[in-house]
């Protein structure tokens, strides 16, 4: 039977092969990033991240923050994903959850491989969530740096279904990237930082171009009365406090992340991040300050006992 164009087409989706992509950085990139998540953003000689913008030794001995890996998935989402079989508005495109794996530390350069596959849609009624996995490889040594799977939420892009029950692909285990649960105790530390009214102007020079972090009339068209930060800039400011709070400021313990986007940060705003400890796992959750919402909650999986806790 013939489909028109905004018909749901669950087997050209699922046969549909997404393209490779690539991405090369310096050290220049990963200290451009490391000031957009606000590294020395509130003291230019801070001790706990001078380090990821500047070595006295060269500039190839800064260190890189884990969430840097992130940034490996651009190209695939933001330039716009056009999947056969599956339409949605990409103005309306949130994100959603960010869960990265990370093998072995990123060294300060690299080209890289990046394969990229569908890893779940289901339909939600008044979204569906469509969540990709980015495995990025080392151009020459074919090395398996890490593992990105992105969840975006499509508002609006809901119930396309074929059929009475809701559309439902997910080829992960489903104990990866599931959503936390905030344990009632106090926690056991907890690092404020403001992130600056100019926060995801900086931020976006590390490649996310999306006009709902910097154009007003587009933060608007897409329902927010001003720009919005990105999900993962907000993602880079927790993990960083993590690293100096937990990991006695060691980038290189961080082993496994998983975050969801709960509500939207402005910038300027005020990031509360509360830490508990349960074994080798880090759960955490932000706050804005100035609004007492929680914006963020997930965990940090950390290697050997490198806790400073
Ligand atoms: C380099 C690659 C980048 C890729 C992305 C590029 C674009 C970047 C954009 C951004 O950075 S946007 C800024 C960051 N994101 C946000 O600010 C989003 C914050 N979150 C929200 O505003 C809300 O959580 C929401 C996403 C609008 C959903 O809230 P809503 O009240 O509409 O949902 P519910 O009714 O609670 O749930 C419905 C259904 O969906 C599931 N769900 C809810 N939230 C999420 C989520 N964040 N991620 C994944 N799934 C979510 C929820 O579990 C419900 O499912 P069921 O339980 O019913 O099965």
């Amino acid at each position: 039977m013939a489909t028109t164009d905004s018909e749901f087409n669950s087997d050209l989706l699922l046969a549909h092969k997404l393209p490779e992509t690539r991405y090369t950085y310096n050290e220049r990139d990963v200290a451009i990033y490391a000031l957009g998540i606000g590294a020395c953003g509130q003291d230019a000689v801070d001790s706990d991240e001078l380090k990821y913008v500047y070595h006295r030794n060269g500039q190839d001995l800064i260190q890189v923050l884990p969430t840097f890996a992130s940034l490996f998935t651009l190209g695939s989402l933001t330039e716009g994903l056009d999947l056969p079989g599956f339409k949605y508005d990409p103005s309306l495109l949130l994100h959603g959850q960010q869960y990265i794996e990370i093998y072995r530390p990123l060294p300060s350069k690299a080209s890289l491989v990046n394969k990229v596959s569908l890893a779940g849609l289901q339909d939600k009624g008044k979204a569906a969530i469509l969540e990709l996995e980015t495995r990025s490889y080392e151009e020459g040594s074919g090395e398996l740096l890490c593992m990105n799977r992105t969840t975006v939420f499509l508002r609006g892009a809901g119930g396309f279904s074929n059929s009475s029950q809701p559309f439902s692909y997910k080829n992960y285990p489903s104990n990866q990237g599931l959503a936390v649960k905030i344990p009632q105790r106090q926690p056991l530390t907890v690092c404020e930082e403001r992130t600056q009214p100019s926060q995801a102007l900086l931020y976006r020079l590390s490649g996310d171009y999306n006009p709902l972090h910097s154009d007003p009339e587009f933060a608007k068209l897409a329902g927010f009365p001003r720009p919005i930060l990105h999900g993962l800039c907000t993602l880079g400011f927790a993990i960083k406090a993590i690293i100096k709070c937990v990991c006695k400021g060691d980038p290189t313990a961080v082993k496994t992340i998983s975050g969801r986007f709960l509500t939207t940060v402005f910038p300027g705003e005020t990031l509360i991040t509360e830490m508990w400890l349960e074994g080798l796992r880090v759960i955490y959750q932000t706050k804005v300050r100035e609004r007492n919402k929680t914006v963020l909650a997930g965990y940090v999986d950390i290697r050997g006992l490198s806790s400073s806790l």
